[in-house]
């Protein structure tokens, strides 16, 4: 590895084709022209009903310090890009404005999260560094929530950062599981950094390094108060259980018996006979804790099982998105200023109808039902639209338009914020803790239906008719100059 830079900076955090593209633009003199970008993702990960997002305050910091470095334009040089390119490059700056739906929010699949609005090669640049930050702690953000269904009311701790792929993602995905719902990290950096809860027990080690139970469980109680013994090191019931309720009597009124870990073996029966056990030597209070390779699927069948356990810690399938690695959100053109400096609305055609995109600068709206106070589905309209002037509003599947609904009493909130203002910041994140806050509260607008772990409901995402129309004469328009060339 060469030395890490002084100057090092994440703007070279980008695919090569991006600087190709935009030394293009710049050649040709439409660098400059105004550019709409929409990111969404086209499928819900894990099979969930919903995705908690996450990622913004880095994307935040990541625009405000986008320039490129000395280093930075020193290595283009080395890879070959002109100087005159790399004058200009010198100076770029992130002046656009950014739209977002903010942390914690709920969010489904096909509608705009984020709105980039910008020159056409700084929204180019950035594409690969939002996606990057985008697709992996709206993942985690959403992987945690799903277990928090599963786990309730009861303490759930992050885990993960030994298994993490790598430390950025270690951090981060700390601060998205808090974000989803957990109660702490044991990663005490991102505690740190992110003034979010840390908690944790000790290892197998620690008992091994004092050779017993009694030893190694009296030591620890000899510098910490409040006390969580590991007991599966050598034998759960024979030993563990045994050893951590004698050194907790022995101490009763110096030490809080906080709890005991189950690390291995078969966790509903250790807990059922460890749980008798406390509660027979009185404690009563006492917790138990389990670890080992849980997920929500794991935990839902320990509860079946009759599990006496009372809070979770979940590293490597949660920080590592085990069962479903990539969000896979996308980041599209919508719109882009022409010859004439006017904007026009632009497509991407597949011949999958699914994945053909929706033109235009668009708005979201969540529907809420005043009488119930629930959410009827999104709704995505062009900018010019406000729903909330509707007496009666249309709401249709937009693939499938013969689905619809109408829906009277409603209250339309638009869940795009601005972020930033031609460059300049103008929203400021909320803790970390806020945002978990906040996606409890965007939860409960939503019926148990979309928020059950199997086969859930599908929640409407629709688009207004303006929005449809507009797509389908894109679509039209397409491929009208298509067969002309034919
Ligand atoms: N009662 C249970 N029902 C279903 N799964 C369980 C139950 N108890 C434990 N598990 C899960 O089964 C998996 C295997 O656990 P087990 O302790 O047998 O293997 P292990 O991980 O190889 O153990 P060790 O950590 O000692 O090497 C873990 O993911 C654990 O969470
Ligand atoms: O199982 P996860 O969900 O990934 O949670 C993290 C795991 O990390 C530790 O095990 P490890 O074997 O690394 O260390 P230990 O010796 O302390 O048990 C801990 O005991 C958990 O089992
Ligand atoms: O505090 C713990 O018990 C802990 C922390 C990280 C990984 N495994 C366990």
């Amino acid at each position: 590895m060469k030395e890490i830079y002084k100057d090092d900076s994440l703007t070279l955090h980008t695919d090569l084709y991006q600087i190709n593209m935009v030394e293009c633009y710049w050649a040709d003199g439409i660098h400059d022209r105004k550019a709409v970008f929409e990111i969404f993702f086209r499928k819900l990960p894990f099979g969930n009903g919903y995705a908690i997002f996450a990622g913004l305050e880095r994307i935040i910091e990541y625009l405000k310090n986008f320039r490129f470095t000395e280093t930075d334009l020193a290595y283009l040089r080395e890879l070959g890009y002109d100087e005159e390119f790399l004058n200009y490059l010198s100076s770029l700056r992130f002046t656009g404005s950014m739209y977002s739906v903010v942390e914690g929010e709920v969010v489904f699949a096909n509608e705009p999260i984020v709105r980039i609005e910008a020159p056409l090669a700084e929204a180019q640049l950035i594409e690969t560094a939002l996606l990057n930050i985008i697709n992996f702690q709206t993942l985690i953000a959403t992987k945690a929530s799903r277990i928090k269904q599963i786990v309730k009311e009861e303490a759930a701790a992050e885990f993960g950062a030994r298994r993490a792929q790598e430390m950025d993602a270690a951090i981060w995905g700390a601060r998205a599981a808090v974000i989803g719902g957990f109660e702490s990290t044991s990663n005490v950096r991102a505690g740190k950094i992110f003034n979010i809860p840390v908690s944790g027990t000790h290892a197998h080690a620690f008992v091994q390094a004092y050779k017993n139970e009694y030893d190694a469980f009296k030591a620890y109680a000899r510098r910490h108060k409040d006390c969580v013994f590991l007991v599966d090191t050598y034998n759960t019931l024979k030993s563990g259980v045994p050893n951590a309720i004698r050194v907790a009597k022995e101490l009763e009124g110096q030490i809080n018996f906080v709890g005991i870990r189950l690390d291995s073996g078969d966790i509903a029966f250790l807990s059922k006979e460890a749980r008798r056990m406390l509660d027979e030597a009185g404690f009563t209070n006492t917790k138990i804790i389990a670890s080992n390779n849980l997920d929500e699927y794991t935990i839902l069948n320990l509860k079946a099982q009759g599990a006496k356990v009372d809070s979770w810690g979940i590293g490597t399938k949660l920080i590592t998105a085990y069962d479903q690695p990539a969000l896979g959100a996308v980041y599209k053109m919508v719109a882009i200023e022409n010859e004439l400096g006017e904007m026009e609305d632009t497509l991407k055609i597949t011949s999958n109808a699914e994945k053909v995109t929706t033109p235009g600068l668009k708005r979201v709206f969540r529907i809420v039902n005043k009488e119930n106070g629930k959410a009827e589905g999104d709704y995505i309209t062009m900018a010019n639209e406000n729903p909330q002037e509707e007496k009666r509003l249309k709401m249709f599947h937009p693939v499938h338009t013969f689905i619809s609904k109408f829906v009277t009493n409603f209250e339309a909130r638009e869940l795009h914020k601005q972020i930033i203002d031609e460059g300049a910041i103008v929203y400021e994140s909320p803790s970390v803790m806020e945002m978990q806050q906040y996606a409890k509260e965007s939860l409960e607008l939503l019926w148990d239906e979309y928020k059950r772990s199997l086969n859930p409901e599908e929640y409407p995402v629709d688009l207004s008719q303006k929005c449809w129309d507009n797509k389908m004469q894109k679509i039209q328009e397409i491929r009208d100059a298509i067969e002309n060339i034919e």
